[in-house]
């Protein structure tokens, strides 16, 4: 008889013992009873029965669900560090480096899938022949190109536009076990027109060819615009010739079609794709593709690290500062800290790269643990975009613009340029309120005003989702005469159309955008020069190429230069550097003009006169002589309820715990419990316990030794309460 450890999918910071009759490899998926119910598990070791008490009571396991492991020794490894590091429960860590299928205890093995492909007469017919039936036609393009799953087709072109295909016998039904070739990607493999780098591109170019095999992380700053991604292109071409896999994480909405077309380009090979949008069958077979070593490049979003290879080479974090590499919810992990303890374990390098990096990566960078190359100049001759504060103190309005910022509007689009329009809030404007007593219309939930949203018309909180009737008078003294506050993208984009008559608009943000195609046609339609003005949200500023844009307008940021989250700062540094780079990319120079109130601001002042860069060195200083991250560590504690006291009284009962002396280590900083950023969400009160320490391993060790007692708590039972590792996020 033999003791299995075992990783059970069950929200505790525990391992499972099962019994059975031989022993197990690493990494299998076993189905266990659990209670009353058979849950998938994995396989991380086995006990020797000395140290297991009430040995009798060992329950057998129902069985085994694989030959091989499914999870790879390194990726052990790696769930093993996540657990440990992220004090998570190791079943719940497990399942959520699975795709969905092998959650479930499917086979891990491909077996038969449902393909669409083209029929021999929608071979011979000529695509024209669907113009007037746009998706049908998108749909029959793709499969030009070859075969699709039939779920996701349907998923991606509509199931109507698949079935008329079919109806019309243009396209056929094909069920097929896919058959994966180890490197099969090489035979295809070309190497397609390659840009000669410039100097600062050829030396990072260099030095990662000499980091083959070999543990390097190196940062890759280089302002936007710079040619980051053609050192991407031309520092992998190496290692995909001498069968090393890349994986390439990208943030949340920047993984567009242009990005991954940019690949396949170049290589002319196939990209594995991984996002949250796609279907589960969809991921599986990306999953297997890689790990069968058929795939040479996966491009992919944060849980994209998970994916097993056959022999990885490389790990590129495109944008490495975005917000979207982090979970902010169950398993809290960092991406890109993942990425550095798999680069680690497989001894290949890690690039990240970001025109506005991170001040953890950049600190790691100055002080020498990160190799720093550094990209200072446009790529292709292109001008860096000139940045201007506009002072917008006794201006008049239209809309949210002044006139000073109007005037300059004008100048681009009538010399036939496009115009970037920022603004930070979606909808009409983000409050409604009494002309009369001044009472504003308040989400009950969240205690915050609802956003107007005219198009709907209906408010709704931006907070909960929540939604409810266009009030018609005042609930506190019933005036009729309601008004809105402030400016959103939808209102922006109404008064633009007033003030613009002759120039076309687009708004994009996430009400307009629902989908990644309706985002890539716009792009594409903004790109063929449809529009001279876009009035948008933060989506706007994620590594998008705009050729013809030549001003961009940031409407209002003055809120950000208040907040009380100390990152703010940095978070609009990189937002208003990123939103500078989509204009002037291409021939024509661009210039940035930001609208604010507080135009001596100082952080204002240095990032418009001496660029993110120098905003960044100094902000480290900031945060050293103010001991914040990434000089100390941090750990934050949250706990909301419904009732306000009783998540504060659990967070005090922790505080105690977390305070308590252990021998030989100097306990850390707890602050708190403090209301969060905000305070209620959807009806629950919100606290946080903010634990501070020089060095990160006394940290957790305080936490590891009182995590068993909070979770004894009872009151711990009554209110939802989570562990946030390194912390990004004080909302
Ligand atoms: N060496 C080069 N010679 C000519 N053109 C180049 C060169 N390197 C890059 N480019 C072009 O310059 C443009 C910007 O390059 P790229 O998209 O790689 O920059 P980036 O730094 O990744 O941009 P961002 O971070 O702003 O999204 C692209 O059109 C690219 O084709
Ligand atoms: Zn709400």
């Amino acid at each position: 008889m033999t003791f299995i450890q075992v990783a059970v999918p069950v929200p505790l910071r525990q391992l499972f013992t099962y019994q059975h009759t031989r022993s197990l490899n690493s990494g299998v998926r076993v189905e266990v009873p659990f209670g009353p119910r058979t849950l998938v598990g994995v396989v991380v070791g086995t006990q020797d029965p000395a140290d297991i008490d009430n040995i009798d009571k060992i329950k057998p396991l129902n069985r085994v669900i694989d030959n091989e492991p499914v999870i790879a020794p390194v990726l052990l490894k790696m769930a093993h560090w996540l657990w440990q590091y992220y004090h998570h429960a190791p079943g719940e860590v497990m399942h959520a480096m699975l795709p969905v299928p092998l959650r479930k205890g499917e086979a891990a093995t491909p077996s038969a899938q449902r393909y669409l492909q083209l029929s021999d007469e929608g071979r011979q017919t000529d695509s024209d022949t669907l113009t007037r039936a746009p998706k049908q036609h998108a749909c029959f393009m793709a499969l030009k190109h070859g075969q699709l799953l039939a779920v996701e087709a349907r998923k991606q072109y509509s199931p109507s536009a698949v079935k008329s295909l079919l109806q019309k016998a243009l396209i056929e039904e094909v069920d097929q076990v896919p058959e994966f070739t180890p490197f099969g990607y090489l035979a295809q493999m070309q190497i397609g027109q390659t840009p000669v780098p410039d100097k600062e591109q050829a030396v990072a170019i260099a030095a990662l060819n000499q980091q083959h095999n070999k543990f390097v992380i190196s940062l890759l700053e280089g302002v936007t615009g710079s040619g980051k991604t053609e050192v991407y292109l031309q520092a992998i071409a190496p290692l995909l010739e001498a069968k090393q896999q890349v994986l390439i994480l990208v943030p949340e909405i920047g993984l567009t079609p242009q990005t991954v077309a940019r690949f396949e380009k170049r290589f002319s090979i196939p990209v594995g794709v991984l996002h949250s949008q796609l279907t589960d069958a969809a991921r599986l077979l990306v999953w297997q593709r890689a790990r069968a070593g058929e795939l040479g490049i996966v491009i992919g979003t944060r849980s994209a690290i998970f994916t097993p290879f056959k022999h990885l080479g490389m790990i590129i974090v495109d944008e490495e500062h975005d917000e979207s590499f982090k979970q902010q919810d169950g398993l809290r992990y960092h991406a890109r800290d993942l990425a550095a303890m798999r680069a680690k374990e497989h001894r290949i390098p890690l690039l990240l790269g970001s025109a506005t990096p991170a001040l953890e990566s950049l600190n790691n960078a100055l002080t020498g643990r990160y190799t720093h190359l550094q990209l200072t100049r446009r790529a292709g001759g292109a001008q860096s975009t000139q940045q201007h504060l506009l002072d917008a103190r006794d201006q008049p309005f239209h809309y949210g613009i002044t006139e000073g910022l109007l005037t300059i509007m004008r100048q681009h689009v009538n010399a036939g340029n496009q115009v970037l329009v920022f603004v930070n809030r979606r909808g009409f404007a983000p409050a409604m309120l009494c002309h009369h007593c001044g009472e504003t219309v308040m989400c009950k939930r969240c205690d915050k005003p609802y956003t107007v949203h005219k198009a709907q018309n209906r408010l709704q909180c931006h907070h909960c989702a929540g939604t409810r009737a266009m009030p018609r008078q005042c609930e506190a003294c019933h005036s009729h005469e309601l008004v809105t506050a402030g400016t959103g993208t939808e209102q922006v984009e109404q008064g633009l159309a007033r003030l613009f008559p002759d120039a076309k608009q687009v708004r994009i943000d996430s009400d307009t955008v629902r989908g990644k195609d309706k985002l890539h046609n716009t792009l594409d339609a903004i790109n063929r020069q449809e529009y001279q003005i876009l009035v948008g949200t933060q989506i706007l500023s994620k590594g998008h190429h705009f050729p013809h844009v030549t001003l961009v307008a940031v409407l209002d940021c003055d809120g950000a230069l208040f907040s009380a989250d100390f990152r703010a700062a940095e978070k609009l540094a990189q937002l208003v550097t990123q939103l500078a780079g989509r204009a002037g990319r291409a021939s024509k120079p661009g210039e940035m003009w930001l609208q604010t109130h507080n135009p001596h601001h100082p952080l204002l002042q240095d990032l418009v006169n001496n660029g993110y860069s120098h905003f960044a060195r100094h902000a480290l200083l900031e945060r050293k002589a103010a001991a914040l991250p990434p000089f100390i560590s941090q750990i934050i504690i949250r706990a909301e309820a419904t009732d306000s006291a009783l998540a504060f009284g659990f967070l005090q009962q922790c505080k105690t715990q977390l305070l308590m002396p252990i021998d030989n280590i100097e306990g850390p900083s707890v602050g708190g419990p403090f209301p969060c950023l905000m305070e209620k969400r959807q009806g629950r009160y919100r606290f946080m316990l903010v634990c501070n320490h020089a060095k990160r391993g006394p940290l957790h060790a305080t936490l590891r030794r009182a995590l068993p007692y909070m979770q004894a708590l009872p009151e711990g039972a009554k209110v939802r309460w989570s562990v946030d590792i390194d912390p990004t996020d004080f909302s």
